[in-house]
C-alpha cells in the first residue's frame, strides 16, 4: 500500500484521525505511563482559560449574512453551532485540552464554502466593507493557533476547491486547488503516473493551500524536498484584487515573491491554487532501518549523506529515548544493546552507494523489517496522542532548525529547558530528525509526562523554555509548523523590527482593512 492508497480522512473536531479506526494504547505503554506519575483524570473538562460562552455572543447582523450569501449561496454558508465548533481552532494539544474544556472561546461565527477563485476574490473584495475578519481553512490541521485570531471572524473553508486543474507533462507540472487534500492529490496524480512526494504526518487531513501557507514538510523530504520547494507558481486572492506568480521555475526578475507568499499563514491573502512540480510514480519502493551506537554517531552519518551524498528519498534519525520508546521489539537493535534507530527509504532503486557511507560511518543494516514497521505506522502514531491525552498523560511536540555545528548544543539546550521547566512532572524528551540540508537540520522533539491540574499553562510554560532555549541556541522558532499565534512574538523577536515593519507593509498593501487572520503571523498593527 502507498499514500495514493490512502483514503481523505474527514476529521472529527477535537480528536485527531479516522474515527472508524482509533488506536488503543498498549499494555505496555499504559504500564509505561505509571512510571511517569500519570494518572486518569478524574473529569477532563479542566481549563486555565476563559470559557467564553458562545451562545452569549451576538451572531452575524442581517447584512452580513446577506453579504456572504450574496457570494457563496446560503446553502454554502454554516452558522449552526456544529459546523462554527467544527472550525474552532486546530489540533495542538492545548486546542485539543480547549476542545475537551469546550472553550468556544476560537470559534468563527460562521463559516462560508466558496467553490472557486472568483467567489473568493469577492469575499475578500467585501468584507471590508461589512466589518468581517476571515480565516482561511485548508485542511485545518494547524498545530501553532494558526485558525485562531485575534478578532471575531468568519471561516473560509475551501473543501470546495478541489481539483486537478491541470497537468503539465512536458514541464512536470500540475495546478491543484488550495483545498485538495494530500490523499486525493496524491490519487489524482497518480491515476496519470505521477507523485507529489509530499506525506506530512497530517497527510490525512491537510490540503495543498495549507501546505503552502505554512511552508509544510513531509517525511520524504530528503529526496523530493519541502513543499515550498515543489512550488513553481500560485494565485494569491487579496482584498485588493489577484496576484498571479510564477511565470517560469527560475527568474531574475526581481526578488521571489513566491517566496513571500509561501509561509505567509493567511496573512496577505489567499492562495486558491498552486502549481507544483511533480514526478513519475516510483515502480520500486525500499525502506530499512539501520543501529548507530549513540545519536551523535548517527548525526555523523546523517550529515555526511546530506552533505555528501547520495540522499535516499527518507532518512531519519531517533535519538536515544524516542528508540527506546517506539521500538515495540528492543531487539530489533541487536540483543537490546542500545543504541538508535535510522529509517532510511529509496522512492525507485535501492542505492547501495547510501548503504555505504553508513555502513563507513558505524552503521549496522538492519534490513527491511523495521523500516517497513515504521513505514506502515507512521500515520498511525498521531492517533496515540488522544488515549494518551485520556490516560491523564500531556504529550505535545515542537520543532526547530539550526546549522549542523549547533545541532547538537541545540538538542541539549530544548531538552535541558523542558526537563527543567516540567521538573514537578518529570518529563520523557524524545528526538529525532528527520529534514537535513546540506547545511544543516531540522529538529523533532516529542515531551511525555503527567498532566498536573492545569495542562494548558504546564504545557505554555514548557514550550516558553523551550523557545526561549531555541532563541539562545540558534535555532528558527519553526522548521515547518509555522508561527499562527503561538509563536508569533518569538518570531518578531527572531526577526526583529525592522522586518516585521517590512512585512507589515506588505500586508497593508495587500490587506489595507486588516480583514485577514489578524494577529496570525504578524501582531495586529
Ligand atoms: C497530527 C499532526 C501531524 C502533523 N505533521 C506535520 C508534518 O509532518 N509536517 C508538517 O509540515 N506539518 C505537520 N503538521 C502541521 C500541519 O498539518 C501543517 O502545518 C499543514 O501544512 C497545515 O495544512 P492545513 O491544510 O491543515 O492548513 P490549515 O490548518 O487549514 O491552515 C494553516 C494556516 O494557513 C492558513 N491557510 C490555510 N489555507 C490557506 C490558503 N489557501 N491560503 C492562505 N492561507 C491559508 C490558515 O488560516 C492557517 O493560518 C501536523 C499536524 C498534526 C495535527
Amino acid at each position: 500500500m502507498t499514500e495514493s492508497d490512502l483514503p481523505v480522512v474527514q476529521l472529527t473536531p477535537g480528536r485527531w484521525g479516522d474515527p472508524a479506526h482509533p488506536v488503543a494504547l498498549p499494555a505496555a505503554a499504559v504500564d509505561a505511563l505509571k512510571h511517569l506519575g500519570v494518572q486518569r483524570p478524574s473529569t477532563d473538562v479542566r481549563t486555565s482559560e476563559e470559557t467564553q460562552g458562545a451562545q452569549d455572543r451576538p451572531g452575524l447582523t442581517e447584512a452580513q449574512v446577506g453579504f456572504l450569501a450574496s457570494v457563496v449561496g446560503a446553502e454554502y454558508l454554516a452558522s449552526d453551532l456544529e459546523s462554527r465548533w467544527a472550525h474552532t481552532r486546530g489540533y495542538s494539544t492545548t486546542d485539543l485540552l480547549r476542545f475537551r474544556a469546550g472553550d468556544t472561546s476560537g470559534m468563527p461565527d460562521a463559516v462560508v464554502y466558496p467553490a472557486s477563485h472568483d467567489e473568493v476574490a469577492a469575499l475578500l473584495a467585501g468584507c471590508a466593507d461589512h466589518d468581517l475578519a476571515l480565516v482561511p481553512y485548508s485542511g485545518g490541521t494547524s498545530v501553532v493557533g494558526g485558525l485562531a485570531p485575534s478578532r471575531r471572524f468568519v471561516t473560509v473553508d475551501l473543501r470546495r476547491l478541489d481539483q486537478l486543474v491541470e497537468l503539465d507533462e512536458i514541464s512536470r507540472t500540475a495546478r491543484l486547488q488550495a483545498g485538495v487534500r494530500g490523499p486525493a492529490a496524491e490519487a489524482m496524480l497518480a491515476e496519470r503516473g505521477y507523485t507529489l512526494g509530499h506525506f506530512p504526518q497530517s497527510y490525512e487531513g491537510a490540503s495543498i493551500g495549507g501546505y503552502a501557507a505554512a511552508r509544510s514538510s513531509g517525511q520524504s523530504s530528503a529526496g523530493y524536498g519541502r513543499f515550498d520547494q515543489m512550488v513553481v507558481g500560485l494565485t494569491l486572492a487579496t482584498p485588493r484584487g489577484t496576484v498571479e506568480l510564477g511565470r517560469a521555475p527560475m527568474s531574475a526578475a526581481g526578488p521571489d515573491l513566491r517566496q513571500l507568499v509561501l509561509g505567509s499563514e493567511g496573512a496577505f491573502g489567499i492562495i486558491t491554487s498552486v502549481v507544483v512540480r511533480i514526478r513519475p510514480r516510483p515502480v520500486e519502493r525500499h525502506f530499512e532501518g539501520w543501529r548507530f551506537e549513540s545519536f551523535d554517531a548517527g548525526l555523523t552519518a546523517v550529515r555526511r549523506l546530506a552533505q555528501d551524498g547520495p540522499l535516499p528519498t527518507v532518512l531519519r534519525l531517533s535519538d536515544e529515548v524516542e528508540t527506546a520508546v517506539n521500538l515495540a521489539d528492543p531487539d530489533v537493535l541487536g540483543g537490546g544493546a542500545g543504541g538508535v534507530l535510522a529509517i532510511i527509504g529509496f522512492d525507485g532503486p535501492y542505492n547501495r552507494a547510501t548503504a555505504d557511507v553508513l555502513t563507513a560511518a558505524g552503521g549496522t543494516n538492519l534490513g527491511e523489517g523495521p523500516g517497513e514497521t515504521w513505514r506502515i505506522g507512521r500515520y498511525r502514531a498521531p492517533y496515540l496522542r488522544d488515549p494518551l491525552l485520556d490516560e491523564g498523560a500531556l504529550v505535545e511536540t515542537l520543532e526547530t532548525a539550526a546549522f549542523w555545528s549547533r545541532i547538537p548544543a541545540l538538542k541539549t539546550a530544548v531538552t535541558e529547558a523542558i526537563v527543567g521547566a516540567l521538573s514537578a512532572t518529570p518529563p520523557l524528551v524524545l528526538c529525532h530528525i528527520s529534514h537535513v540540508y546540506e547545511t544543516g537540520a531540522s529538529l523533532y522533539f516529542t515531551v511525555i509526562c503527567a498532566q498536573s491540574d492545569d495542562p494548558i499553562a504546564q504545557w505554555r510554560s514548557a514550550k516558553s523554555a523551550a523557545n526561549q532555549a531555541i532563541a539562545t541556541a540558534g535555532g528558527t522558532i519553526s522548521h515547518h509548523h509555522g508561527i499562527g499565534t503561538d509563536h508569533r512574538d518569538a518570531y518578531v523577536t527572531e526577526i526583529g523590527p525592522l522586518a516585521v515593519e517590512a512585512l507589515q507593509a506588505v500586508k497593508t498593501t495587500l490587506d489595507p482593512d486588516n480583514i485577514l487572520n489578524p494577529g496570525i503571523l504578524l501582531p495586529e498593527r
